[in-house]
């Protein structure tokens, strides 16, 4: 299949503040992408690449074999960048007009508010819409060209939990539908509940890309409690253990390797009690990965 998008050592610099280093990623058509990492990682600057808002200094950007800002890729392009448009005065309804008169084929902009449920603002202005409104009327405009590639930066923020509930709703019908997407998002557990590959980046390297089941093969620990009479010293020699711990709470393991651990841990069974097993999330992955900082 080809892919849909390409990149090939991609770098940039804000002056001499290097933002992104030697990125090499394809997407393929039907994908959906959740592009992660901590704050200032290079995720909006790689967004604004690839929608050719920034120009490329150093490397190569393709999408649909054309270079980014190409006006055979706008066609099918849908973008919902951080920070909304609001122009003055200017209604819900009309913005949704004007954005699907720069496409050949769009959506029908009364059916696409109906379907997002934003009937009720249609004759809103954009000014005086909240933020949680106003991201939700992005997104709309977004969807409006029925684009086949959807670039969608911090999609949710601001959103409350029932419009939240419906984006990622209409997240996975755009998937059955084959859209293909990057999303960035800092809602991890949504992320790895809808994206077929994880990108992350880190420092502005892309140091992991893969199925989110690749990623916590590769990174991701284990937790084993339980209650036991029998000294610790035995326990972190288990195959995979990192750590072992025995406090009031019970013995505490950590293990890279939780089946192997597990296994190893037969003979012992009848001397463990209120056995728990913790496999971490992808926003468990992330702290560790990140070291739990914050930028
Ligand atoms: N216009 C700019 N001029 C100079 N530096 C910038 C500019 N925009 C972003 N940066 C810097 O580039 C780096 C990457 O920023 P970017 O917005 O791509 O990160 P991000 O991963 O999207 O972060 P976040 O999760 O906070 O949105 C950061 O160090 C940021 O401070």
């Amino acid at each position: 299949m080809t892919a849909l998008i390409k990149a090939r050592h991609v770098a940039f610099s804000y002056g001499q503040h290097p933002v992104l280093t030697d990125v090499t990623f394809t997407v393929q058509p039907g994908e959906i992408i959740g592009l992660i990492g901590e704050n200032g990682a290079g995720k909006t600057t790689l967004l604004n690449l690839l929608l050719g808002t920034l120009p490329l200094p150093s490397g190569q950007l393709q999408l649909f074999g054309h270079g980014p800002g190409d006006s055979a890729v706008k066609a099918h392009l849908g973008a919902m960048l951080q920070g909304d448009v609001v122009l003055p005065n200017v209604t819900v309804g009309e913005y949704l007009q004007l954005a699907a008169a720069q496409f050949a084929q769009s959506l029908e902009p009364q059916r696409l508010l109906s379907d997002l449920q934003l009937t009720a603002l249609k004759h809103r202005a954009l000014n005086g819409l909240s933020g949680g409104q106003l991201r939700r009327v992005t997104f709309a405009v977004a969807l409006i060209g029925n684009p086949d590639l959807l670039f969608l930066d911090e999609p949710t923020v601001g959103m409350d939990t029932n419009a939240q509930r419906a984006f990622w709703q209409r997240m996975r019908a755009l998937r059955d539908q084959g859209k293909t997407v990057v999303i960035t998002s800092h809602y991890l557990p949504t992320i790895q509940d809808v994206a077929d590959r994880i990108l992350l980046l880190q420092g502005g390297r892309l140091v992991f890309q893969g199925p989110f089941e690749a990623l916590q093969q590769r990174y991701q620990r284990v937790v084993i409690t339980c209650q036991t009479p029998l000294p610790v010293t035995p326990f972190g020699r288990l195959a995979g253990v990192v750590t072992a711990t025995k406090q009031a709470a019970g013995l505490q393991l950590i293990t890279t390797d939780g089946d192997r651990t597990l296994q190893a841990l037969v003979p012992y069974l009848k001397d463990l009690h209120q056995l728990t097993v913790h496999r971490e999330s992808l926003a468990d992955i992330f702290v560790q990965l990140t070291g739990g900082r914050a930028k």
